[in-house]
């Protein structure tokens, strides 16, 4: 797990670093400019020209200091700066003077096509307000540089890129390149900042430890990594099918078997140990030539559909509904049903509702009060709407949501009295307070059934942490944490589909398959 930081969060690690632990302000400058000219000796040739374009801030101040560095290392590079003498920070003014003193040359444009790499370190964290005027056609000059093949590099954050939620202030730069310091910023992994940064490079710049600081840390929002998957789906020896978990499916409506199917398929390539298929009889066959391994519990009408529902409620360890349900009587039978049962139940069951059944819990308002009434604290539901579905569970405007993603998952966790999964290029993940940033996935992924993988690989994940060597339950991950560990799980198979078939080709059912080729390799 990788913590994820705000422009406010950045800006309390510099001020703790400096001030109450001591490293001087300088030193941490020169680590992490050395890391950002390090970065571009990478991509640049020795005889390239480099510009370096400095605002007035700490940032501009970096892009100082690696005109100096980048001058020392034999590389032509000058500066171009907002920064009225003395007028900067003091950081920034104690830079300009070394610059001046060594005759590094200043410019006073940015014309395009006369270098070959450009350093934008115009505004980092500070970035406070829109940007409009002069700063406005420097931002411009720098796209247009781009535009005749000069390399961008920005320093810390694309210049008009919000740190905090990844929002154009006005406009930005577009890097090919950004090299970011301590912690990668929540901004830069959500849309549009992440296509603004280009290739992130989060780099070492000698900050202090801050594990220790809650209102930090425990505030930080958060992403996954490789690295995690093995311990969320490790599989001791002494082990049988029912220690990986009994799955329910209710999914699927007459003649709609797709949905149902590549759930089932996801959650057996993740590793559950028994799916059990809930749908219409006419399904029956299609569930069963995509998924042979599938139990099928099948109904015609709706006759005696509560009680056999109730049976593989207490039958089942997890439960996911909606896909491919429909709005029909049944289908709001149905979920109606599964929102009735908890509190009968002893031991609260995981639901996982998606698509249908949060149309249908939309437009019924008494199913959520039914929720909020049973769920207390347990935050055993886990909604999964796309930014369509959440727009109706929300109120809210697509545009809205996205705008403001974060807050908005959260504010439906806390509405929906559980766990939030707000789907997009960039999902959220929220149980209402806790944020988890979705980095892994590729667009081949906007593709129908896309979703329905994702309530098979989320159930997968949730039941592969119920047994341990011991074979007693995996308390070493919260709920939360394994949806999230679902989530990112579903994005590196939809990434593993890709390789295979590219993006354009790959369909739904490649991502079920895949999830075994990440958890092999992982
Ligand atoms: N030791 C350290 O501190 C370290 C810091 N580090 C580096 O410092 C960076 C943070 O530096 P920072 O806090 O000085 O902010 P920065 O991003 O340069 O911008 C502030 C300036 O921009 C201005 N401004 C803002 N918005 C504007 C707008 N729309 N339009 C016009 N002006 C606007 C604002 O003006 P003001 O609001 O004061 O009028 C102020 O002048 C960080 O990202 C990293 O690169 C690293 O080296 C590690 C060590
Ligand atoms: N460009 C993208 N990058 C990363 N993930 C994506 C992208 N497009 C779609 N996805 C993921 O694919 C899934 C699509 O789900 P959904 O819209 O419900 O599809 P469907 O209803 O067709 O099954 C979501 O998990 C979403 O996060
Ligand atoms: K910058």
């Amino acid at each position: 797990m990788k913590k994820l930081m705000n422009g406010a969060q950045m800006k309390m690690i510099d001020t703790y670093s400096i001030q109450e632990v001591g490293i001087p302000s300088l030193v941490l400058m020169e680590r992490a400019a050395l890391c950002v000219t390090e970065a571009v000796l990478e991509k640049i040739k020795k005889t390239d020209k480099v510009l370096c374009v400095c605002g007035s801030g700490n940032n501009g101040a970096d892009g100082m200091a690696v005109a100096r560095q980048l001058t020392e290392r034999g590389i032509s590079a000058e500066v171009y700066t907002t920064a009225e003498e003395g007028k900067g920070t003091e950081e920034l003014n104690r830079q300009c003077a070394i610059l001046q003193k060594l005759g590094i040359v200043f410019v006073n444009d940015i014309p395009a096509g006369e270098y070959n790499c450009i350093i934008d370190a115009v505004f980092g964290i500070g970035l406070s307000r829109t940007i409009t005027g002069r700063y406005e056609q420097i931002i411009a000059k720098i796209n247009a540089a781009k535009d005749t093949g000069s390399l961008i590099v920005a320093v810390d954050t694309p210049s008009g890129i919000n740190a905090g939620d990844g929002q154009v202030m006005g406009c930005a730069v577009r890097a090919d390149m950004t090299v970011t310091f301590g912690f990668a910023k929540c901004g830069l992994c959500l849309y549009p900042g992440r296509i603004y940064a280009g290739e992130l490079c989060v780099a070492n710049a000698g900050f202090a430890d801050v594990r220790t600081i809650p209102e930090i840390w425990e505030q930080a929002a958060f992403t996954m990594e490789d690295t995690d998957i093995a311990a969320f789906f490790d599989r001791p020896a002494d082990t049988n099918k029912g220690s990986y978990g009994k799955l329910l499916i209710v999914a699927g409506s007459e003649n709609m078997a797709g949905a149902a199917a590549l759930s089932a398929r996801a959650a057996y390539r993740t590793g559950c140990g028994l799916v059990k298929v809930f749908t219409h009889e006419n399904n029956r066959t299609v569930v069963l030539t995509h998924v042979p391994e599938a139990v099928m519990v099948t109904y015609k009408d709706t006759a005696d559909i509560k009680e056999k529902l109730a049976g593989e409620l207490d039958w089942a360890d997890c439960v996911v509904a909606g896909p491919g349900l429909s709005k029909s009587d049944t289908a709001k039978e149905i979920v109606a049903e599964m929102i009735a049962y908890q509190p009968k139940r002893e031991k609260r069951l995981p639901v996982l509702l998606d698509a249908d059944a949060l149309n249908i819990i939309a437009e019924n308002r008494k199913l959520l009060s039914g929720i909020a009434e049973n769920e207390g604290s347990s935050k055993q539901y886990v909604y999964t709407p796309h930014m369509g579905e959440a727009a109706r569970l929300s109120g809210k405007s697509i545009a809205q949501l996205k705008e403001t993603s974060c807050e908005s998952a959260k504010e439906l966790a806390q509405k929906l009295c559980g766990v939030c999964v707000l789907k997009d290029a960039a999902t959220i993940v929220s149980d209402g307070s806790r944020i988890y940033i979705n980095t892994s996935g590729n667009s081949g992924m906007s593709t129908a059934g896309a979703g329905d993988t994702l309530t098979g690989i989320l159930a997968g994940s949730v039941l592969a942490g119920r047994t341990q060597k011991n074979g007693k339950e995996n308390a070493s991950y919260e709920f939360f944490e394994k949806i999230c560990m679902g989530v990112y799980l579903h994005g590196r198979a939809g990434d593993a589909a890709a390789d295979r078939f590219g993006n354009a080709g790959m369909k739904a059912m490649d991502i079920a398959d895949a999830v075994a080729n990440v958890l092999k390799e992982n």
